[in-house]
């Protein structure tokens, strides 16, 4: 049905990337954060200055991780480690919490400029989903999850949110660990077996692998669709809407 497997009785979807044009919002925002503070300490240790690089380094250490996850990922992987700080750390201190929330302004602001358009590819494999009586949820790292479904006016076609926020409540580990998946399929009232994952970064297809889904289908925006399949995808699209074509 759809492009899937007849088995699947559910699809859990990521935001960033699948459902909103955002991935690359993030993206620019751990651009001029990390830039910023990779340039603070070079010219403080007189090293040189190495960018973020926000096609590989956001790829591997940042996307579909939870925001001080991506943090903490990819300064270890310049082996800079950082102490954790509080959760009103302002922007501009040298701890993770405190350069999560400078990007988190940047992507706020850079949100709320330029609106959120959500994938029409997306959009009609959803309303398709839930017209052949599929469940459906979002399962996102971010923490601004429902304020963008709301600005990109999709909130309505979800039954379930499994988000940044529920992550930190519940104490739940973040992609690439399996477990806000499987609280989607939970919630749901599905077995894992039996659900769809929808993903574009390799975090969350690893998650998808991990938590043995059904079908984990990647979505290859930026053309890494090799790499998503070494990380767990099994179909590659770069659009829900071809599912629907294949379907026809
Ligand atoms: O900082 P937020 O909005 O809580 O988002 C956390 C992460 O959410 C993921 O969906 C994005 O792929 C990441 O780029 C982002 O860092």
């Amino acid at each position: 049905m759809l492009g899937l497997p007849d088995h699947i009785r559910a699809c859990l979807f990521d935001l960033d990337g699948v459902l909103t044009q955002t991935a690359k919002v993030h993206a620019a925002a751990w651009k001029e954060t990390f830039d910023a503070y990779l340039r603070q300490r070079a010219e403080q240790e007189g090293g040189p200055f190495v960018p973020f690089d926000s096609g590989e380094d956001y790829d591997a250490y940042v996307d579909g991780r939870p925001r001080e996850d991506g943090v903490r990922t990819f300064l270890a992987s310049r082996r800079i480690e950082l102490p954790d700080g509080t959760p009103d750390d302002g922007p501009d201190q040298e701890t993770v919490r405190g350069l999560g929330n400078r990007k988190n302004h940047l992507v706020l602001r850079m949100i709320r400029e330029r609106g959120v358009e959500p994938y029409q590819g997306s959009v009609a494999f959803v309303r398709a989903a839930r017209d052949a009586g599929l469940r459906r949820a979002v399962v996102s790292s971010s923490a601004n999850c429902r304020d963008v479904l709301v600005a990109a006016g999709i909130e309505d076609l979800f039954e379930e949110r499994v988000d940044g926020i529920t992550t930190r409540e519940q104490g739940l580990h973040g992609k690439p660990a399996p477990d806000t998946y499987l609280a989607g399929a939970r919630l749901l009232g599905v077995e894992p077996a039996a659900a769809a994952v929808f993903e574009d970064a390799l975090a969350g297809v690893e998650a998808g692998r991990a938590g043995n889904f059904g079908v984990v289908v990647g979505v290859d925006r930026v053309g890494q669709a090799a790499e998503l399949r070494r990380h767990g995808a099994d179909l590659v699209v770069t659009d829900l809407a071809q599912l629907l074509e294949g379907a026809r």
